[in-house]
């Protein structure tokens, strides 16, 4: 079975544990999926199998599919290092490098080979542009990462992402820890960056999700209970579960 992108039979075990129980869902291109659910019923943990961040945690064990462009990402061949390239992560608390603003960007397309400052220099500003940050930071490009406020340091760290190319990039709960103001132009980036990329995020805030998604899948207690467009999730979803969910009865 080949996808563009998406999972088939996904399961993440920790241990004996399972985490993820067999989750196929497809990522449609130039679009945004929202992961939600009750704490703890697996969205992080699935989020990271897409790239195999899971990789870093010794019990963790993933089996099933996970295609792109035909190839299964899950196999034990897959140069990890080029897929993170191509499927960037942000996470929930800003993790900027200890490094100036501009070599938190420069960073990935130097260790790609790019040693041409001019050609660094585009590519720095193209990402902070993309990430609507280059206003507010193209005087203080030599200035640490830790100035920056916390809403500033997750637009460069979604900068950092772009700047090696992504096709997908992977957003655990991205606002969670900024202020309304922040969270707004996170959102907006959001909705600017998907024209030319797949966006997945993981969102406990139920507005955010209908603001920003096209699709959205509930997860419940591992299991993928409901996916489809975020307009009929939220307005007439198929399972019981989802309605309680989104209308705020659990969870
Ligand atoms: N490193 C780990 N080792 C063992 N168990 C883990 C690990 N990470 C997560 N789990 C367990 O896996 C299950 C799913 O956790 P996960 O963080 O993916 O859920 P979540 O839906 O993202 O939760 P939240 O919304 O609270 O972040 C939970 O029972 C959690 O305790």
């Amino acid at each position: 079975m080949s996808l563009a992108f998406g999972t088939e039979g996904l399961s993440v075990f920790y241990g004996s544990f399972q985490a993820v129980k067999e989750i196929s869902l497809q990522f449609p291109e130039k679009s945004v999926t929202a992961l939600i659910g009750p704490s703890g019923c697996g969205k992080s943990t699935f989020l990271r199998s897409l790239n195999r961040m899971n990789d870093a945690i010794a019990q963790a064990r993933t089996t099933g599919h996970i295609w792109m462009n035909g190839s299964d990402l899950n196999h034990p061949d897959t140069d990890v290092i080029k897929l993170r390239q191509q499927i960037g992560m942000v996470w929930q608390k800003p993790n900027p490098f200890y490094k100036s603003v501009y070599n938190n960007i420069a960073f990935g397309p130097k260790y790609r080979g790019i040693r041409k400052k001019k050609q660094l220099d585009e590519i720095v500003e193209a990402s902070l542009r993309k990430a609507a940050l280059w206003d507010e930071v193209k005087d203080r490009l030599q200035e640490s990462a830790l100035s920056l406020s916390g809403g500033q340091q997750q637009r460069l760290c979604i900068a950092r992402a772009l700047s090696v190319q992504p096709q997908i990039v992977l957003l655990d709960e991205p606002a969670s820890a900024l202020d309304p103001v922040s969270t707004g132009k996170i959102e907006e980036l959001i909705a600017s960056l998907k024209q030319e990329l797949r966006i997945v995020i993981v969102t406990h805030n139920m507005q955010q999700a209908a603001r920003v998604s096209d699709y959205t899948a509930y997860f419940y207690l591992g299991k993928l209970i409901e996916q489809g467009k975020t307009d009929k999730i939220f307005t007439n979803p198929h399972h019981k579960l989802t309605q309680d969910y989104i209308s705020g009865r659990f969870g």
